[in-house]
């Protein structure tokens, strides 16, 4: 259990035990294990090159790790070993959704198309997989009136319901990252993992896009795993935070918790865990310097 969280009503989502993924010489995740919890935003932070990514392709069945088990408990209580199952059977069975580091829209479609090929699965089984079902079956009309419905419903938690008929290219960058997220929470996921999700936002964009994690949280019931380096995003949104260094867990709790840890001062300084109090008193010294009284400058 993370320090800080209460124990009386935290439910494990998602398990990860003892993971690791070599790539050749190269151990990019050592014996990680952590947990989300259900409800919960949770995010995944740590230097360049500390395994996030990595973690999070684990997890939604891009990489087979070398070695550990990762385990998703849905609310039904049915669980899955997502380290056993492709990318498709990740998101169709265990309801895990992605987003990824650089936007993967069909620019060429309209927003709202974009909307209804992430529920294409849903549509060709309501089809009965046959043309005369597309042509007239009433399963498949029904499912194609839901799944404009479940559209609708995703542009205006995104605040985008007014740009549905406009090209996703179109959009501005931070619309198009609230549109990934849309269409990510329109395969009715449990658990949403979202890389880097305010990369190239601007504050006005970064506020949106919190307001619409929230709501997601709030809302849908999904729960979040997002890799971010906005630490102004990561303490404002997370209820929980794990750290990761040279693909080993370095701290793990609330976002006050990890905010104040030695550790993750030592490792975002780039510094040993013993020199981070001489490391801050020397940069105090540099900031009073630097103020209006300082005398840097003077
Ligand atoms: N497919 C791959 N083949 C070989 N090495 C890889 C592969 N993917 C990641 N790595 C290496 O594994 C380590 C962890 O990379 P990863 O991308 O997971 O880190 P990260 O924390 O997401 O970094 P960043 O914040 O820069 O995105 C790095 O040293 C990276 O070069």
């Amino acid at each position: 259990m993370a320090p800080g969280t209460n124990t009386m009503t935290k439910d494990p989502i998602l398990k990860v035990e003892h993971l690791s993924m070599r790539f050749g010489g190269l151990m990019a995740i050592n014996d990680l294990s952590f947990e989300a919890y259900r409800g919960d935003i949770t995010a995944l932070i740590g230097p360049n090159g500390a395994g996030k990514t990595t973690v999070f392709n684990c997890v939604t069945g891009f990489y087979k790790p070398t070695m550990g088990m990762i385990t998703m408990r849905q609310k039904a209580g049915k669980e899955f070993l997502l380290e056993r199952m492709t990318d498709f059977e990740v998101n169709r069975d265990a309801k895990v959704a992605r987003t990824f580091q650089n936007i993967r829209l069909f620019s060429g479609l309209t927003v709202l198309e974009n909307l209804l090929v992430a529920q294409h699965n849903a549509l060709m089984k309501a089809s009965g997989y046959t043309i005369l079902g597309l042509l007239g079956l009433p399963t498949y009309k029904k499912a194609a009136a839901e799944s404009i419905d479940i559209a609708k419903y995703w542009l205006e938690k995104a605040n985008l319901i007014e740009r549905a008929d406009d090209p996703a290219g179109d959009l501005p960058y931070g619309a198009q990252r609230r549109l990934e997220i849309a269409r990510a929470m329109c395969t009715g996921p449990e658990f949403l993992c979202l890389d880097e999700p305010a990369a190239g936002l601007n504050p006005r964009e970064s506020l949106a896009l919190n307001e619409l994690l929230r709501s997601i949280r709030k809302d849908s019931g999904a729960s979040i795993l997002l890799i971010e380096h906005d630490m102004s995003v990561v303490m404002e949104i997370s209820d929980h935070v794990v750290v990761l260094e040279y693909g080993q867990k370095i701290s793990d709790g609330t976002p006050d918790h990890v905010k104040n840890d030695p550790k993750v001062i030592a490792a975002y300084l780039g510094v040993e865990d013993d020199e981070v109090e001489e490391v801050i008193e020397e940069i105090e010294v540099i900031a009073e310097g630097e103020g209006p009284q300082g005398g840097a400058h003077s």
